[in-house]
């Protein structure tokens, strides 16, 4: 049993079923999980998996059924003060009206920053993220990783505890996705935040966690909760021909591999 108390995410037996006219979808079953400061939680599951709904409790977007989440001790119902959120779509995420800086300065003029403050953690925010030369242009005029770059930006210029991340890498290429991998590492030291990373990409998971949190099917529980033991220091060379690397890989597969199996089961039998 995990003890929920004094942790900075604290997913406490939250369980959320769909209900409509024609049918009733229990998505979650029974999630029970902390996130401590500091950790790097990645959280993986088979298709269907109850990913995105998960999230859209975390974010405060959806009521859950039952059982609650708390971020920093307060129980989350609406989209919480110290958390920012980003998505794999960045190209739905940015305004392409606004220029690169007016869209890292957005969520800092809806909470009244003021204004000095504003323009330095903008200006920062984008030091950070190698973008500093790119505060005029528009979105439409960067790649696509550069994009998810200034929604990155716009992240952490708003100085959350908690940055959760949906899949953010899933739609640039692989090159671009290892540079993305090792500059959220960089700012997750940088800045001591607790990072809740959801990715279908098992070594991604491995390569970037503290923590690996394999999901079963839908309803939903934690199928497995694997302890990272790859030092703080991580090389997209080195780390991952690590033997170590390829047993915790193994260990995270093999456990999608079983929730798969039994979601299988449950629809043949159906
Ligand atoms: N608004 C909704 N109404 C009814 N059922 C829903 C709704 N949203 C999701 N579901 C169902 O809940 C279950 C979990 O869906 P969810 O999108 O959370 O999974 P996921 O792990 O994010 O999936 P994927 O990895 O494929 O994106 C699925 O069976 C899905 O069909």
């Amino acid at each position: 049993m995990t003890d929920n108390n004094g942790s900075m995410v604290a997913v406490d037996h939250l369980s959320k079923t769909y209900f409509s006219k024609t049918r009733t979808v229990q998505a979650i079953g029974d999630l029970h999980f902390d996130v401590a400061a500091g950790d790097f939680a990645c959280v993986v599951g088979p298709s269907g998996a109850g990913k995105t709904t998960f999230i859209k409790c975390l974010s405060g977007l959806l009521e859950p059924t039952s059982g609650s989440v708390s971020i920093n001790g307060k129980k989350v119902t609406s989209p919480p003060a110290d958390m920012a959120v980003v998505l794999q779509e960045y190209g739905r995420s940015l305004f392409p009206w606004k220029t690169v800086g007016r869209n890292v300065e957005l969520p800092l003029s809806e909470n009244k920053t003021p204004k000095a403050e504003r323009e330095r953690r903008v200006r920062e925010a984008l030091e950070a993220v190698g973008l500093a030369d790119a505060a005029d242009l528009y979105p439409w005029q960067l790649s696509g990783g550069m994009q998810q770059r200034v929604a990155i930006a716009r992240a952490v210029a708003y100085r959350p505890k908690v940055l959760v991340m949906d899949e953010p890498f899933a739609a640039v290429d692989a090159q671009t996705r290892a540079d993305l991998e090792d500059l959220v590492l960089r700012l997750w030291k940088e800045l001591s935040l607790t990072v809740l990373f959801v990715t279908h990409d098992i070594d991604e998971a491995v390569y970037l966690g503290t923590r690996v949190i394999v999901l079963s099917s839908s309803p939903t529980f934690v199928l497995d909760d694997v302890r990272v033991d790859l030092g703080a220091e991580r090389s997209q060379v080195e780390t991952r021909s690590e033997k170590r690397f390829a047993d915790l890989r193994a260990r995270v597969y093999g456990g999608i591999q079983r929730a798969k199996a039994k979601a299988n089961a449950v629809t043949a039998a159906k």
